[in-house]
């Protein structure tokens, strides 16, 4: 993973996470996305808002490849993806998380953590139990404190509240060497002490990983961005920083005024 200072390099020599090129995506009549220009730098933290509909699980679909775009192209650290399946992408060292929780709900903790840094290393893959000097163990045992559920370590998943379950697909997508990660409404169902917990934890992310947020709550989602996207109907309403956007009278009157957040 590159250092702080290879992402201050990474960002002056002008490289960004990802550019969006007049992405579209059409469901039969209906446009769900509409020429979307975006670019996210290396490192940056953004959040996109936007009402049901606006288009921004599409948006993740598009980025990720799981609905390639209709027209536009995708590029992931200067490289063009547009084309390529969604390994290829999570490779490149793209994740996401979904609304849907996909952990393996028999097992541990730990070792849906371990699975995951297994599933994204490129060594043989081995049924026996793991021992404790095994790579893809230490580096399961750091992104189990990272999320704060050490004292959960060897819980059964099926067992964790749904706050815990969404801290630990945090950690799935942690696993491997991630560099941009979107994140799909990580506070939905979240009681107010379990979203302090998960602003903790966004924020204490390595600097070097970038992520894309969509939140329904403003408060989480405008304090662990640095900068934010607004949709609407498939577009791109608005950019700005947090305050720029909480202070903006048209996002007051189309979105917040509406009773979301
Ligand atoms: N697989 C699909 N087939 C047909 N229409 C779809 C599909 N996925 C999304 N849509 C439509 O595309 C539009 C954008 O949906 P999308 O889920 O991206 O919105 P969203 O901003 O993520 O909303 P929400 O906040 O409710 O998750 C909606 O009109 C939706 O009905």
């Amino acid at each position: 993973m590159p250092s702080t200072s290879a992402l201050s390099r990474l960002q002056s020599a002008g490289l960004y996470a990802l550019e969006l090129e007049a992405v579209s995506r059409h469901f039969g009549a209906l446009v769900a996305l509409a020429d979307i220009n975006l670019t996210v730098k290396a490192g940056e933290r953004r959040a996109v808002l936007g009402s049901n509909g606006a288009g921004k699980t599409t948006l993740f679909n598009a980025i990720t490849g799981d609905f390639p775009p209709t027209t536009g192209r995708v590029r992931l650290f200067g490289e063009d993806v547009t084309d390529l399946p969604v390994h290829e992408r999570i490779r490149r060292g793209l994740r996401r998380t979904y609304q849907i929780s996909l952990l393996f709900g028999g097992l541990s903790v730990i070792d849906n953590i371990y699975l995951a840094c297994r599933g994204v290393s490129r060594g043989r893959f081995s049924l026996r139990r793991p021992r404790k000097d095994d790579s893809g163990m230490e580096a399961a045992e750091t992104l189990l404190s990272a999320v704060h559920l050490d004292n959960v370590r060897d819980t059964p998943v099926g067992d964790l509240s749904h706050g815990q379950q969404r801290q630990l697909e945090i950690a799935l997508a942690l696993a491997g060497a991630p560099r941009l990660i979107l994140f799909d409404e990580p506070a939905a169902g979240l009681s107010p002490t379990e979203r302090t917990e998960l602003v903790e934890i966004l924020q204490a992310l390595p600097d070097h990983i970038g992520f894309i947020i969509i939140e329904h709550d403003m408060d989480v989602a405008l304090r662990v961005s640095e900068s934010v996207t607004m949709m609407h109907n498939g577009r791109i309403f608005k950019e700005g920083t947090p305050e720029e956007i909480e202070n903006d009278p048209e996002v007051q009157e189309l979105y917040l005024g509406h009773g979301h957040g």
